[in-house]
């Protein structure tokens, strides 16, 4: 067991690692159990073994050598035989928090309909506007029937917010209403928030069960496979990008320019990227680029306009910020939550584009920026992502039923799991290793994850540009790389070995804030 008594690492034969969540009675002992009611549930009932044996554990990595260390595991997530709440004991809560990502109202359905159908609890509130609605407004009651087709609407039904986290005005809400198990369905910030509450929670001595459920359509979560809302984000921003295509192969010299989110993470860009094979250019956060100069970009634009006559380029908001700051002096100015507020490089790189091919080239090209990303964020869920996440709503009700807290929900390498909010996980599967962090154009640089006390919140997931997704978006689109090859050379001389499939997913970094 760690020194920290909130982290829980057990450590097996062959290098294996658990890294546990907290359980209620951590710090509650001598809590009651109960047979859990799904056992005489005629849906699942008929299922052979349908709860979870206690011992199960989910492997981080599934791609081993022979001699590699077996590594992180995680709890299996699933229905348990016993349960720490009665049915008729719970009284839930919801909260939604941070920027909209569509399933978000299929997750508060599935929390509610869970509940009441597997667990038969009748008790669950809504909380009203993210996390001040706990002391500043009142509450929502979810039934069913109340819930019944929101999965068909865009964003949220309880409504979100950004910043207001006042942990013990949270707290003491959570006691006076009588509380005891809490839904956090949020990003990072909410995570974040989710880890201060459990903590305060403990340190009452109050036995009430703290799940998260990750939301980002960044999909910047780490650990985590993918995020729930993505896929349909990849799938809607198809639309923006066809019309663009459209608009630029109309036209002579037509350039179709689109902004997808990703703040710090380009995953959406690069996945509607390779989906749509109209894209000519994606730009995303983790591959610095730069506009003049050979092997820059306009050199780019200009020779796919003479070989094609039109372009797409796709870029996510966080694409070379670093470029604006410079040319814009860009404050540092930031949301409610302490988030940085993004220039706008979707308008700018346009305006830089036009000025360019006409001033200084006196070129004639046509110019079409569509920014489609609230858009995107509205919309509802798509099917896939619906099942997902009523597959993420049905995991943290069975963990809280049995006593678990402190945890986010997630598959990690497909199968369900509990992350506790504190994860050491990251710090030694990190440790040593090289990692590309956000390298200037011609400086690619590796950095060494710090070793640090982390939670799951605090590294961001990164496309990792050294890695074969990438490598398969810049062969499809034939961009440049925008890496000076003697920087490639030089970084590859550096590693002993060819870089190994085990690196695959290693594709977290440090938060920005
Ligand atoms: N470090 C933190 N500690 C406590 N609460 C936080 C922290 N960071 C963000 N929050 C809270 O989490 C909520 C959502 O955060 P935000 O960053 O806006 O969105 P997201 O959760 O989608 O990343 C806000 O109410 C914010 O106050
Ligand atoms: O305008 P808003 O609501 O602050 O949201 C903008 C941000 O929200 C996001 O869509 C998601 O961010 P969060 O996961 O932090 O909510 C980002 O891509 C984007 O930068
Ligand atoms: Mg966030």
């Amino acid at each position: 067991m760690a020194e920290d008594s909130q982290i829980k690492i057990v450590n097996g034969a062959a290098g294996y690692v658990l890294e546990d969540v907290p359980h209620l009675t951590d710090y509650i002992p001598d809590l009651a159990t109960y047979p859990n009611p799904l056992q005489d549930n005629p849906a699942y009932s008929v299922v052979k073994q349908y709860f979870v044996n206690v011992d199960d554990t989910v492997a981080e990595k599934i791609v081993v050598h022979k001699n590699s260390p077996r590594g992180i595991h995680f709890r299996r997530a699933g229905p348990r035989q016993k349960v720490y709440f009665e049915s008729g004991e719970v009284h839930a809560c919801i909260v939604t928090c941070g920027g909209l990502c569509p399933g978000l109202n299929t997750v508060i359905r599935e929390i509610v309909c869970g509940l009441y159908n597997m667990y038969g609890v009748n008790k669950v509130l809504g909380i009203d506007g993210g996390y001040k609605g706990f002391y500043a407004k009142n509450t929502i009651t979810l039934t069913p029937k109340v819930v019944d087709d929101i999965h068909k609407r865009g964003g949220t039904i309880l409504g979100t917010s950004r910043g207001g986290h006042e942990t013990s005005k949270i707290v003491d809400s959570i006691q006076d209403r009588g509380i005891n198990q809490v839904y956090v369905i949020g990003g990072d910030g909410t995570q974040k928030g989710a880890a201060v509450i459990y903590e305060e929670i403990r340190r009452r001595g109050l036995k009430v069960a703290v799940a998260g459920i990750p939301k980002t359509i960044d999909n910047d979560i780490p650990v985590i496979d993918k995020s729930f809302g993505f896929d349909t984000a990849v799938e809607e921003a198809q639309r923006a990008i066809n019309a663009a295509h459209v608009e630029a192969e109309s036209i002579e010299n037509g350039i179709g320019v689109v902004k997808l989110m990703g703040r710090y993470s380009g995953f959406i860009a690069m996945y509607a990227t390779l989906a749509s094979r109209d894209v000519d250019c994606c730009l995303i956060p983790e591959s610095p680029f730069f506009l003049e100069g050979k092997g820059g970009l306009f050199e780019f634009i200009k020779n796919r306009l003479k070989e094609n006559g039109h372009m797409v380029i796709v870029l996510a908001e966080g694409a070379g910020q670093d470029l604006l700051a410079k040319s814009l002096q860009s404050m540092n100015q930031q949301d409610a939550s302490g988030n940085k507020l993004l220039q706008d490089v979707g308008l700018w790189i346009s305006q830089k584009i036009k000025d360019h091919f006409t001033r200084e080239r006196k070129m004639v090209i046509n110019l079409k920026y569509i920014d489609p990303t609230y858009m995107i964020r509205a919309v509802p869920s798509i099917a896939s992502d619906n099942v997902y996440c009523t597959l993420l709503a049905h995991s943290a009700v069975h963990g809280a039923m049995a006593g678990y807290t402190g945890f986010t929900v997630g598959p990690v390498n497909g199968r369900h799991s509990y992350i506790p909010f504190k994860l050491r996980a990251l710090i030694t599967s990190l440790m040593g290793r090289l990692l590309v962090g956000s390298p200037r154009a011609g400086d690619f640089i590796g950095q060494t994850c710090p070793v640090n006390d982390l939670r799951i919140t605090e590294k961001q997931k990164q496309v990792v540009i050294t890695d074969r997704m990438w490598a398969r978006l810049l062969s499809s689109t034939d961009q440049p790389s925008f890496i000076c090859p003697r920087v490639v050379a030089e970084s590859r001389k550096n590693h002993d070995e060819p870089p190994t499939q085990l690196l695959d997913g290693d594709s977290c970094k440090e938060t920005h804030e």
